[in-house]
């Protein structure tokens, strides 16, 4: 199988937890763009979907699927989602297509984080993949200068600004043993908007694609 077939494969598994009747946080990225285009088929089930980027919004509208803000929302029980990296605990890495500040956002809003990812996501420690961390411009050089005092190299993605108008620093050469730690500390740095490491509010279900069939994973 494809990469692109496991992540088909995993996004229509992921309508199961879809939920009747309500509204439901959609992330972003390729495998997410495959939940869409399988969302559509179901569209009258759910009342609208929150969005995590303005490439969503696009596909969902483009599916006639309606669009509804984050603040007109009381309850959002599932959030569906791709992750560069998981790791066992149910912590990832996120934002490798730049979403990271809505997409946590939405994350904290939702009761259920449903984690869509082929089987070349999962990883043992968090980090072969750079750590994406969006940052307010005028802190580029601070925020620089603290990440590599964490043990990082952080650089600056070329040419890309964030749905927020910010830029995103990737961060190499990390091993992320404790990541619940590494993000809070991240957190604190002033200038710093959203890490892109989800490890305080992990994934509740991770769906796993493989060749064998999806996956299922449930973190405590
Ligand atoms: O965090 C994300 C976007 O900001 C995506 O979920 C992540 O990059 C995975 O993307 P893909 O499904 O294309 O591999």
């Amino acid at each position: 199988m494809t990469q692109d077939e496991l992540k088909q494969q995993v996004a229509a598994a992921a309508l199961t937890h879809v939920p009747h009747g309500e509204i439901i946080g959609v992330g972003t990225g390729s495998t997410v763009n495959f939940f869409i285009d399988a969302l559509a088929g179901i569209k009258d089930r759910i009342k609208g979907a929150v969005s995590s980027s303005e490439r969503s919004t696009e596909r969902m509208r483009a599916h006639g699927i309606t669009v509804v803000d984050l603040n007109e929302v009381e309850k959002l029980s599932v959030y569906v989602d791709g992750a560069d990296e998981i790791d066992p605990s149910g912590a990832m890495i996120k934002g490798g297509g730049g979403a990271l500040t809505r997409e946590k956002i939405i994350a904290e809003a939702a009761e259920r984080f449903i984690c869509i990812v082929d089987q070349s996501k999962l990883v043992p420690v968090l980090g072969k993949f750079p750590l994406p961390v969006e940052v307010v411009p005028m802190a580029r050089e601070l925020v620089t200068r603290r990440l590599r005092a964490l043990g990082g190299d952080p650089r600056e993605r070329s040419g890309y600004i964030t749905d927020n108008g910010n830029l995103i620093l990737d961060v190499h050469g990390l091993q992320i043993a404790q990541p619940r730690d590494f993000e809070a500390r991240v957190n604190q740095i002033p200038g710093v908007v959203t890490v892109g490491l989800f490890a305080l509010r992990g994934a509740n279900v991770a769906l796993i694609g493989t060749a064998e069939g999806v996956q299922r994973k449930d973190f405590v």
